[in-house]
C-alpha cells in the first residue's frame, strides 16, 4: 500500500519507518529540510531507542523515502497527518496552525478514494471542521482520525505493537471504507489480536485527551499523596506499592517525584480544559486545574528540598542535576521538569551543572543560561548537592561510594525515588526522596 506521513517529528518519523517495516511503500514529508536530509540518509534526528536500526532497514528495503514536497504525497492510498499541536503561547488552547497548514497543503494533491488519517492530538471537533474546510476540494477522499498513544522511549514497540487502535470515522459507506483502509495498513498488528475500536470523530478525539488526562491525574494523585506523606512522616513509595496491588488501581503511573512533563501530558490537559470551556462544559474539567497545579508544585517543592539539603541557602552552592530530558530514554526536553527545576535553582543563586546522556544539545538550545557537562564524573566533581531528576539507568546504577569520592558534600535528592536509599545512606550520603520520611 502507498502511504504518506506528513510531519516527521517524534511521532511521524517513527510512524513512517514502522509503516515501511510493515511492508508499505512510504514517503515521509516534512517542512524542515534539515530533518528530511538527516532522515533520508538514515540519521534519526532525535534519540529514540530502536529507531536508527528501523530507519536504516526501511531505507535499505527501498520502501521508505523522505521529501519536503507535498506533491510527493500524491497517489498515496492513505495519508497520515502527524504534525505538531503545541500549546498556544500565553494560552491553554492548542495551536492548530500546523494541522491546518498540512491539510491546506495536502488537499490539492488528493484524489478520489484516498483516505486522510489524522494522528495528531487535537481538540474535540477538529476533525469535522477539517472535513468541512479542506476535504471539499476532493469530495471522494475520506477523513479518519486515528489518535496515537505511543510513549517516547518505547515509540517503536508501541507503534508496531500498540495496545489498541482507535478509528474515528464518518458515518455510512465512507466510514466503512476508511476503516477498511486502516485495517489494511495495520493488518500485521491486527493479526496479533490487537483490539480495534471504530467510533465517530468526536469520540476518537476525546479518547486521546481523556487517556492523557487520566494518566496525568494518576501521577498528580500520587504526588498529592507524596505531599501528605511528607507532612505526616510517611512513605509514598510504600503507599503506592500497597494501593497498586489492588488490580482496580494498578502500580503503573504511581511514581511520585518531580512530576510530569514532556510534549504531551502538560499541553494536552490544558488544551482539554480550554476546549471544554469553548463547549460550555468547563466545570467538567475543573479538576484538571488541580492536576496541573499539583504537578507544578512538585517543581517548587524540589527547589525547597534542595535548599534544605544545602543548609538553608542556595547562594553560590554547586549543584549537579542528573538528567535534562523529561523522561529517560528520550532527548526530548519539552516542558522538562528537570530543566525547569535547574533553571529555578540557578535563578535563586546556585551554580548549577546539568548532565544528560542524550539531551544536552536540545537542553542548551532551550536554556542557554545553564551550564552543561556531558561527562558524568566531571559533572559530579566538587558538587555540594546532587539531584537525580531524570532516572536514566546509568544514574540509577551510580555507585554511591565511588560518587562520594567525587563530590564535595554528600547530599543527594532523589527526585524520582529511583535510588536504593539504604545503599546511599550506608555510603555516608544524606539522602532525601520525594514524599518519603
Ligand atoms: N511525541 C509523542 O510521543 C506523541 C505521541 C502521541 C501523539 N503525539 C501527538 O502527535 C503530534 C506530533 O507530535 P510530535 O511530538 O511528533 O511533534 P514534533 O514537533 O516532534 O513533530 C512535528 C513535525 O511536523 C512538522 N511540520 C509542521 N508543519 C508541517 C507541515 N505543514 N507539513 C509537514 N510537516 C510539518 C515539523 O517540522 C515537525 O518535524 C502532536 O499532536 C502530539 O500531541 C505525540
Ligand atoms: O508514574 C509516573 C509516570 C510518568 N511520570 C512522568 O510523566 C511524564 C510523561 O511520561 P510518559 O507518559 O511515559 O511519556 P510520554 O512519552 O509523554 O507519553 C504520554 O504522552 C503521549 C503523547 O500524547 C501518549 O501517546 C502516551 O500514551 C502518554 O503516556 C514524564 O515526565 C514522566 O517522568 C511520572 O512522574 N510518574
Amino acid at each position: 500500500m502507498r502511504i504518506s506521513v506528513i510531519g516527521c517529528g517524534y511521532l511521524g518519523a517513527v510512524h513512517a519507518a514502522s509503516m515501511a517495516k510493515l511492508g508499505h511503500d512510504v514517503v515521509g514529508i516534512d517542512v524542515d529540510p534539515k530533518k528530511i536530509d538527516e532522515l533520508s540518509v538514515g540519521h534519526a534526528p532525535f534519540f529514540e531507542p530502536g529507531l536508527p536500526d528501523l530507519l536504516q532497514s526501511s531505507l535499505d528495503s527501498g520502501r521508505l523515502k523522505f521529501s519536503t514536497s507535498m506533491a510527493d504525497a500524491a497517489g498515496s492510498a492513505v495519508h497520515f497527518i502527524c504534525v505538531g499541536t503545541p500549546q498556544r503561547k500565553g494560552e491553554y488552547a492548542a495551536d492548530l496552525r500546523y494541522v491546518d497548514a498540512a491539510f491546506a497543503g495536502l488537499a490539492p494533491h488528493l484524489s478520489s478514494g484516498e483516505v486522510v488519517v489524522g494522528k495528531s492530538t487535537v481538540p474535540v471537533g477538529t476533525a469535522s471542521r477539517l472535513a468541512d474546510e479542506y476535504m471539499e476540494t476532493a469530495p471522494e477522499a475520506i477523513l479518519a482520525w486515528n489518535p496515537e498513544f505511543l510513549r517516547e522511549g518505547h515509540a517503536v514497540k508501541d507503534t508496531l505493537h500498540p495496545d489498541r487502535f482507535v478509528y474515528g470515522v464518518p458515518g455510512g459507506a465512507a466510514g466503512e471504507r476508511a476503516a477498511q483502509a486502516l485495517d489494511e495498513v495495520y493488518a500485521a498488528s491486527l493479526s496479533e489480536g490487537t483490539p480495534r475500536l471504530v467510533m465517530d470523530y468526536a469520540t476518537a478525539e476525546l479518547v486521546k485527551t481523556a487517556a492523557n488526562s487520566f494518566l496525568a491525574t494518576k501521577i498528580s494523585f500520587i504526588n498529592a499523596m507524596a505531599e501528605l506523606c511528607e507532612a505526616a512522616g510517611a512513605d509514598v513509595t510504600a503507599l503506592a506499592d500497597a494501593i497498586g496491588l489492588d488490580d482496580r488501581i494498578g502500580r503503573k503511573f504511581l511514581h511520585a517525584g518531580i512530576g510530569f512533563g514532556g510534549g504531551c501530558l502538560p499541553k494536552d490537559i490544558r488544551a482539554f480544559m480550554a476546549r471544554a470551556g469553548e463547549l460550555g462544559a468547563d466545570q467538567a474539567l475543573t479538576f484538571l486545574r488541580e492536576v496541573d497545579a499539583i504537578n507544578m508544585r512538585r517543581r517548587s517543592r524540589t527547589v525547597e528540598l534542595t535548599r534544605e539539603l544545602c543548609d538553608g541557602s542556595l547562594i553560590g552552592k554547586r549543584i549537579t542535576v542528573l538528567g535534562a530530558a523529561f523522561k529517560p530514554n528520550s532527548d526530548d526536553v519539552r516542558d522538562s521538569p528537570a530543566l525547569s527545576i535547574a533553571a529555578q535553582l540557578q535563578l535563586q543563586g546556585a551554580e548549577v551543572t546539568v548532565t544528560d546522556p542524550e539531551a544536552i544539545e536540545n537542553a542548551r538550545r532551550r536554556f542557554p543560561e545553564l551550564h552543561f557537562e556531558a561527562d558524568l564524573a566531571t559533572a559530579l566533581t566538587d558538587a555540594e548537592a546532587v539531584l537525580l531528576l531524570t532516572e536514566w539507568q546509568q544514574y540509577v546504577n551510580l555507585n554511591p561510594k565511588e560518587s562520594a569520592r567525587l563530590v564535595r558534600t554528600t547530599h543527594i535528592l532523589d527526585g524520582r525515588n529511583a535510588l536504593v536509599a539504604t545503599d546511599w545512606r550506608a555510603a555516608g550520603w544524606s539522602y532525601r526522596g520525594m514524599g518519603r520520611a
